[in-house]
């Protein structure tokens, strides 16, 4: 047997065949065809190979109308046995003595198949350069060109050295002297062809007696194109092309292993955006989308070289830091994150801003395996934003507890939402100095069925997380205004009931109206209904801030700011917006009349307040000393524990009666 046929045999990945359509035979097949031609295309006939009668006249046909060295205009598809798919092409060759034959190669669809069974035929080497889509070059041991197929050189050029073929010339050099050392080769590597560099797939074998050596290319470029569009799908987020949840599981896994075997820590920050979904509900995908690219840009351009950043998702991602060994560094380059994250970002012209809240976990203090890693990190996030947004946490142990209690609470939420497990509690707002009951603050609370009476702060940030807010803030004006109702309707002289506000239910496009339709259904004067809103709310778009109060203002009813004191604080800005009550956060008030700062910022927020005509109430008073204080600063109205804490609806009857009784 030949080298060349031996190559042909057991290293050409096609099964290739000649067909002598006027004999009706095949004469000349190498082992990949010998395993399909058993299907179906011959038969074997006195030893020979044969074809069929309808074969050889639909053959016949082709024959005639193409000259030799003509490739047929069409392939076929066939599948053979095993269900293994290939495309079959075809092309007229010399049989010697003026005879035309047909030369037929099945390309497989899949994947190369290796041939397994040696094949007992001799092939010449003018027979395998008859197969016009085999790509095969013959060079001397220095490496130098003897003779190549057509379809070689065609994809190939002039080639004088066999090194001239690899893109790496470094390859080349290893790639002969393995060749001389061994009988045959298989190996992917890139070669230089005129189209450019691509994968091959290249089976080689020497030839030790003539010490030749044979190359047959595949060129598998499509398919390595494809893997890598495959592995970028599942391994990259589309939209910031950043690495994804695989990606950072596998990285982690090996951080993991690292640091065990060489003793080290390392350190992940679990990041998520402050409040996105309000500007995806509120200026829609698009913009939300491109905020996210910005603001992946901008955390890439805040962490350290060696650090890796990946998307979970959502407005989720982690920071893996292989290379910091303190908590100290962890916690710099989150607050570094923070400081550039949370500079303005220009999207669909216009200038917006968001936050990020981080949670910072560490090998091996906090976790020693990678889901107790990420899971830890994930709830020192958690804590970070429920306390109050754009902060880190650096996870301590009973953050695992929060974070159950929290996932509990989030996936009863909805259901709590649909069975009306709330109600609305009312503390009295207390008029100075004649002390009257003048009106109320309804706070809602959750009666949940196991865990008893839910406090406001535990479930209102989950609720603007996951947009729940907006039914759950329509269900409280609703409960308000009829509560309103129901005083009147039990002779109760009228008071001013106010409700809090979320920022995201503030952003609702349809929020005017909805507050116009409770009170009309309910018959409540908008004199009566008081909105409490905080200064973040307000200055997160000003303008737009501006007309939708002065849209509440026509409607009748009136607007605090609630918590003032702890937001921007700034009284000049405030005179903007159409406000008619400021309430002095509980902070100030706590020791207030102990001759602190807080005295001296009270009064002077009183004194500026007054100038501006606004009314001032003190939320979170205790004690009666601070009534005398805030009496003495002349302030309107008070609220706190002293007077009564918030009551369930039918108490604060009782407490209103009592009240008039007293005066
Ligand atoms: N230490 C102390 N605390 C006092 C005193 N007087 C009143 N408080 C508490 O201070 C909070 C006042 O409400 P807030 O600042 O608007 O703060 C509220 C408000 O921001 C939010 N919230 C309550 N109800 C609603 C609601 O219906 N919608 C929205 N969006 N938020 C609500 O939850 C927060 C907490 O509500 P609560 O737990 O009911 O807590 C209430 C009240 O119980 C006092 O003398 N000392």
């Amino acid at each position: 047997m030949t080298d060349l046929a031996e190559l042909l045999d057991h290293k050409m990945p096609l099964a290739a065949w000649v067909i002598d359509v006027e004999q009706s035979s095949v004469p000349c097949y190498n082992a990949a065809a010998e395993r399909l031609l058993t299907d179906s295309l011959s038969d074997i006939k006195s030893g020979q190979r044969a074809i069929s009668g309808a074969l050889k006249e639909r053959l016949s046909f082709y024959l005639d109308t193409h000259e030799i060295g003509e490739l047929l205009p069409f392939k076929w598809p066939f599948v053979s046995k095993e269900g293994a798919q290939y495309s079959v092409t075809g092309s007229v060759v010399s049989l010697g003595n003026g005879r035309k034959g047909l030369s037929v190669e099945a390309h497989p669809l899949v994947a190369l198949e290796k041939v397994a069974t040696p094949l007992a035929h001799d092939i010449h080497v003018g027979m395998l350069a008859q197969f016009k889509t085999l790509s095969f070059v013959i060079f001397s041991n220095s490496g130098t060109y003897i003779s190549a197929s057509d379809c070689f050189c065609a994809e190939f050029g002039d080639i004088h050295n066999v090194r001239d073929l690899f893109a790496v010339s470094g390859a080349a050099n290893s790639f002969i002297s393995r060749l001389t050392q061994q009988e045959s080769l298989s190996q992917e590597i890139r070669l230089s062809t005129k189209k450019g560099v691509r994968w091959h797939k290249i089976e080689a074998s020497h030839n030790k007696e003539t010490d030749t050596f044979y190359l047959l290319t595949h060129d598998i470029q499509e398919e390595r194109d494809h893997e890598v569009a495959l592995y970028r799908l599942n391994n990259y987020d589309s939209l910031t092309h950043l690495p994804n949840r695989n990606l950072l599981y596998q990285q982690l896994e090996s951080a993991l292993v690292n640091a065990r075997k060489r003793h080290r820590q390392f350190g992940l920050l679990y990041l998520d955006l402050d409040g996105f979904k309000v500007i995806n509900d509120n200026f829609g995908h698009r913009v939300g989308d491109e905020l996210i690219q910005r603001v992946a840009e901008r955390i890439k351009g805040s962490i350290p070289s060696g650090a890796c950043l990946y998307r979970l998702g959502g407005d989720e991602f982690v920071v893996v830091l292989e290379n910091t060994s303190t908590i100290e560094e962890l916690e710099s380059i989150a607050q570094s994150i923070m400081q550039n994250a949370s500079n303005t970002y220009p999207v669909a012209k216009m200038e917006m801003m968001i936050t990020a809240s981080i949670g910072i976990a560490s090998y091996p203090q906090h976790a020693d395996d990678v889901d107790n890693l990420l899971k830890n990190a994930d709830a020192a996030m958690y804590r970070a934003k429920s306390t109050g947004h754009n902060m880190y946490f650096v996870y301590e142990n009973r953050m695992a507890d929060n974070i159950n209690a929290h996932l509990t609470l989030g996936g009863g939420l909805r259901k709590a939402i649909e069975e009306e497990q709330f109600v609305l509690h009312y503390q009295p707002k207390i008029r100075l100095p004649d002390e009257a009951v003048v009106g109320a603050e309804a706070l809602i609370r959750w009666v949940h069925p196991e865990l008893g009476m839910i406090s406001p702060d535990q479930f209102i940030p989950l609720a603007e997380e996951s947009g729940l807010i907006l039914p759950l803030g329509e269900w409280v004006i609703r409960r308000a205004c009829r509560q309103l109702q129901e005083w009147r309707e039990a002779g109760v002289p009228p008071i001013k009931l106010s409700v809090n506000l979320s920022s995201r239910q503030f952003m609702q496009a349809d929020l005017v109206d909805m507050v116009r339709r409770a009170l009309e259904e309910t018959g409540v004067d908008p004199k009566n209904f008081e909105l409490e809103l905080t200064e973040s709310m307000l200055m997160n778009d000003a303008q737009q801030s501006i007309e939708k109060l002065h849209s509440f203002r026509k409607l009748g009813l009136t607007l605090s700011i609630d918590d003032f004191g702890t937001g921007y604080s700034s009284l000049a800005y405030l005179k903007k917006f159409p406000i008619q009550t400021l309430k002095i956060d509980r902070s100030f008030i706590h020791d207030l009349g102990l001759d602190c700062d807080n005295d001296a910022i009270v009064k002077a927020t009183i004194a500026m307040a007054n100038s501006l005509n606004l009314k001032v109430i003190a939320e979170g008073v205790e004690s009666r000393s601070q009534v005398d204080v805030l009496n003495g600063y002349e302030c309107q109205e008070v609220q706190g524990y002293l007077f009564s804490k918030p009551l369930c609806s039918a108490d604060f009857l009782t407490y209103m009666q009592n009240s008039y009784d007293t005066a």
